[in-house]
């Protein structure tokens, strides 16, 4: 029976076959190995009966075998495993020849005699003389840990004597966690799924970034494996009829094909899917090809896929991810660090949640480890896969549930998930799968019964849950909550956290930003920030108390705030709790300062624009024919406004007075005119604002942004442009009108009138867009809203004469309301009726009778109205995530 011979500093060992051992960086562990790169409890060696078997437990670093990462690989003689590192991470080797009399015996010469079992555990053997120490000795410098904050007051008895205290016996936890006492470190959880099963792929590519691709996920077991032959097409799809079927709905029915080329080699071809077709997380043009080498990932949908030899190996997603930041620091204007330094790791199926002061960074977090808002330093790995470098495809398995509801409140939980499936589906789903998705959905978050609900009759909690239902419509291994519970009762906080714990559970990875500390024991992990942006704490969260020494979550927030100046990122590099959390993902060298800023890249849209245009649109309809107030006050303001004008006491309405001049037809023009103004402005001014975290979230999930604005144009123009009817149809109709027309002769001197007054309505209501788009909340529309329709009343032409006013009459060209009272100021004769009064040969020149006139105050007031949709779409652009501007 050959002997394993562990090199490590020169030492060897010789196991016994009969039992398994554990490696890791854990002092209670059989093997100790200090090495930062090892995780806490790294990997297992047992006898199979053929073979030594290393099986790792989900490490931070990895285990090696030939260069590639493995999760389970034999020991063979001259192939050594390395632990943390490919290359130079602790070798394992077996010694070939050895027999089993040797079984049991110290083989080294070197090095001292085994010591004996420091703990007593397994018979366990240290590493070495300076490993044989106690645990708290092992562990670097706890002793910081426990020093007290400074001047800080008597803290609680566990900390009295300023050493490091063990953590606290296990609090109560519900059924769905595992004991404390198991609680392991990062990667360290075989969880309950195991650790071999088929899994999504990407634990540990050589080279995790979007460059050259590196080894590739060896560690996992492909979900299935497909043989691939010269002169074969290998296409995959939804549909059947393909020869991979992958029944996952963000796979178009015919989304890519494998072929081998006539010299040997593979290519993949995107078949113009929808959601696109990524080779190491690159997404390829649509109906592109790339020639696929050994170690190349390709992603389709939620199934990875990757080329062994002849086999075509396939990976599926079920969701049970591991997760990690490394090292993130976010630097903004000015070089202040708003988050420094942030590592942590969890396994898959874990539920994390972020507490801390306000301030502290929690939201800068969120945004970094969504890609929002990329860190500047360090890197977000999903499943070891760099998040950053491979956002485009990898942002499709991430859901993201922001604070305030991302659905539209007016709508029934069942449209609401309508609208969104579609917009998320690629476009050749059919009705039926989405249903039948959402209903699974609905079914999962028991919200079947409230399905035909408005969202505005749900409860906190209820409500909170269909945003959750939403996210999960894609199927996405990592949730990430930004705080779910605010505003809840203390019920349904529960109700939520129980709701995440559920979710994890099922195989997802849930992180969840939270100001409430009630629930924490249903988590797996609790990350707290320091002020200043700083990990605090990082470990099970019935631990952390007793790590900060306090006794409730009040006091750690006074601590935070009083002390705001203590080092405690320090005090937290210093414990024992880091040791055992984070040290292996520190032990990783942090990447330079963005040297290759993330760059936007294309992604793939789920849906054309015109299909996407036509969902917003409907979906907006919906919204507004909800509303039954609303539509009736549309109708209503106009007809008040038209109506208002007519009360002005004119003789000639909009025709010369007998002695010419009429000035209350400049009134007039002048009341219809402001009221387009206003109805237009009003429409839109709040739209986007009310939106914004809509967008945001759609936007990241692959919505046009042109589509976006042009839906809103759309109805609204819409909406706006027949208000501009009635108002002028009521204000005009009423009067006496000039007898000839410029442009439809004397039939429809009314429409001719009326259409400058709809136009302006339309332009008013894209400047009302400008306002939405730069206000950063709803309150401030209504101050800006009034300004702009004042100053439009004083750039009409209506109270003073414009023309010839240097400056005032240049800067009135801006102003929409002077464009549309110039073009039916042109209709109506205005420089007959409204003459200037200092010099009446002084005539306007926009407001002469001429059918070219009439065109080009129309043509600019229209222009005017297109202008202000580009700017508008230049300011959404500082509303989207940050790798989605282009
Ligand atoms: N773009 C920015 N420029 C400058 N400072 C910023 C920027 N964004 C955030 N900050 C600052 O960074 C710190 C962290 O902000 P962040 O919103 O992440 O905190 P938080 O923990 O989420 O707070 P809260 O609990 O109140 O939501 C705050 O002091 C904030 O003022």
């Amino acid at each position: 029976m050959p002997e394993l011979v562990l090199e490590l500093n020169g030492r060897t060992w010789a196991l016994d076959p009969s039992r398994s051992y554990t490696l890791g960086r854990d002092p209670q562990g059989d093997v100790v190995i200090d090495d930062a790169r090892v995780s806490w409890r790294h990997a297992t060696l047992t006898w199979n009966g053929r073979s030594w078997v290393v099986t790792d437990h989900g490490s931070t670093n990895g285990t090696y075998a030939r260069g590639l990462r493995v999760q389970q690989a034999d020991l063979a003689p001259g192939e050594p495993v390395h632990l943390g590192n490919a290359t130079d991470g602790p070798r394992l080797t077996v010694a070939a020849g050895a027999t089993a009399a040797d079984t049991g015996a110290y083989a080294g010469t070197a090095a001292p005699q085994p010591q004996p079992p420091a703990h007593g555990a397994q018979g366990a053997w240290q590493q070495g003389a300076a490993q044989s120490a106690a645990p708290a000795q092992a562990a670097p410098a706890a002793a910081p840990a426990a020093q007290p904050v400074p001047a800080q007051p008597p803290a609680p008895s566990d900390r009295q004597s300023g050493q490091w205290q063990q953590p606290a016996a296990p609090q109560g936890r519900v059924p769905h966690q595992q004991p404390p006492a198991q609680a392991a470190p990062y990667g360290e959880q075989p969880g309950p799924g195991g650790s071999g099963g088929p899994q999504g792929p990407g634990h540990g590519p050589g080279s995790p970034g979007g460059g050259a691709p590196g080894p590739a996920y060896g560690d996992r077991s492909p979900t299935t494996f497909h043989q691939v032959a010269l002169g074969r097409v290998m296409r995959i799809g939804r549909a059947l009829e393909n020869e991979l079927v992958v029944s996952d709905l963000q796979v178009s029915r015919h989304h890519a094909e494998f072929h081998a080329t006539p010299d040997g080699r593979f290519e993949i071809r995107d078949l113009g899917s929808h959601n696109g077709t990524y080779v190491n997380g690159q997404p390829l043009a649509k109906s592109g090809t790339a020639l696929i080498g050994a170690g190349d990932i390709v992603g389709v949908g939620h199934s990875t896929f990757r080329l062994v030899g002849d086999r075509l190996e396939e990976f599926v997603d079920t969701g049970e991810v591991s997760f990690s930041a490394r090292h993130l620091t976010v630097t903004v204007d000015g070089g202040k660090q708003i988050l420094r330094d942030v590592s942590f790791g969890v396994p898959e199926k874990s539920l994390v949640a972020v507490i801390g002061p306000s301030g502290s960074g929690k939201s800068t977090l969120l945004k970094a480890l969504t890609g929002y808002r990329p860190a500047n330093q360090g890197d977000v790995l999903y499943d070891n896969r760099n998040l950053y470098k491979q956002f485009a495809e990898l942002r499709q398995r991430i859901g993201l549930v922001p604070q305030d509801d991302i659905l539209h409140k007016e709508l029934t939980v069942r449209t609401a998930l309508k609208y969104a499936a579609k917009l998320r589906f690629p476009a050749d789903t059919t009705a039926q799968e989405r249903e039948a998705r959402i209903d699974e959905v609905l079914r999962e978050l028991k919200l079947d019964i409230h399905k035909d609900k408005k969202i505005t009759a749900l409860s906190g909690g209820q409500r909170k849950r269909v945003s959750v239902a939403l996210e999960l419509l894609t199927k996405p291994s990592l949730i990430f909550l930004d705080e779910p519970t605010s505003g809840l009762d203390p019920g349904m906080d529960r109700d939520v956290m129980q709701l995440l714990r559920g979710l994890a559970d099922d195989g997802r990875t849930v992180l969840v930003v939270t100001h409430s500390v009630a629930e924490l024991a249903l988590c797996d992990k609790l990350l707290v920030m320091a002020p200043g942006g700083a990990v605090a704490y990082f470990g099970p969260p019935e631990e952390a108390l007793n790590f900060f020494g306090y006794e409730s979550w009040a006091d750690v927030f006074s601590a935070f705030e009083n002390y705001r100046d203590y080092d405690w990122a320090g005090r937290w590099k210093g414990s024992q709790h880091y040791q055992m959390y984070a040290a292996d993902l520190d032990a990783q060298a942090p990447q330079p300062a963005q040297a290759a800023p993330v760059q936007p890249v294309r992604q793939p849209k789920p849906q054309g624009w015109g299909a996407q245009l036509l969902t917003l649109i409907r979906r907006y309809l919906s919204v507004i024919a909800s509303d039954k107030g609303f539509m009736a006050l549309m109708v209503i303001l106009p007809a008040v406004l038209g109506v208002v004008s007519t009360l002005v006491s004119s003789d000639f309405g909009l025709r010369p007075g007998t002695r010419g001049p009429n000035g209350s037809a400049a009134v007039i023009l002048l009341i219809l005119a402001v009221g387009a103004c206003f109805a237009g402005a009003a429409n839109s001014v709040r739209e986007l604002i009310k939106e914004r975290v809509i967008y945001e979230r759609e936007r990241a999930t692959g919505l046009s942004r042109s589509a976006y604005l042009m839906s809103k144009v759309i109805v609204l123009g819409l909406i706006t442009v027949l208000q501009g009817a009635i108002i002028g149809g009521i204000g005009f109709g009423m009067r006496d009108l000039p007898e000839e027309g410029l442009v439809f002769g004397s039939s429809l001197v009314l429409l001719e009138l009326t259409l400058p007054i709809m136009g302006l309505g339309f332009t008013a209501m894209m400047f009302g867009l400008i306002i939405s788009s730069l206000v950063k909340t709803a309150e401030k529309t209504m101050p800006l809203l009034v300004m702009f329709a004042i100053i439009q009343v004083v750039f009409t032409g209506c109270l003073f004469f414009l023309h010839g006013q240097t400056g005032v009459n240049e800067l009135s060209y801006l102003m929409p309301s002077r464009w549309a009272v110039a073009a039916a100021g042109a209709t109506a004769q205005l420089n007959v009726l409204f003459p200037n009064q200092d010099d009446p040969t002084d005539t306007d020149p926009l407001w002469d009778h001429e059918l070219g006139v009439w065109v080009f105050d129309m043509g600019i007031l229209l222009a005017l109205g297109v202008l202000c949709g580009l700017v508008v779409a230049r300011l959404l652009r500082r509303h989207e995530p940050e790798v989605m501007r282009k």
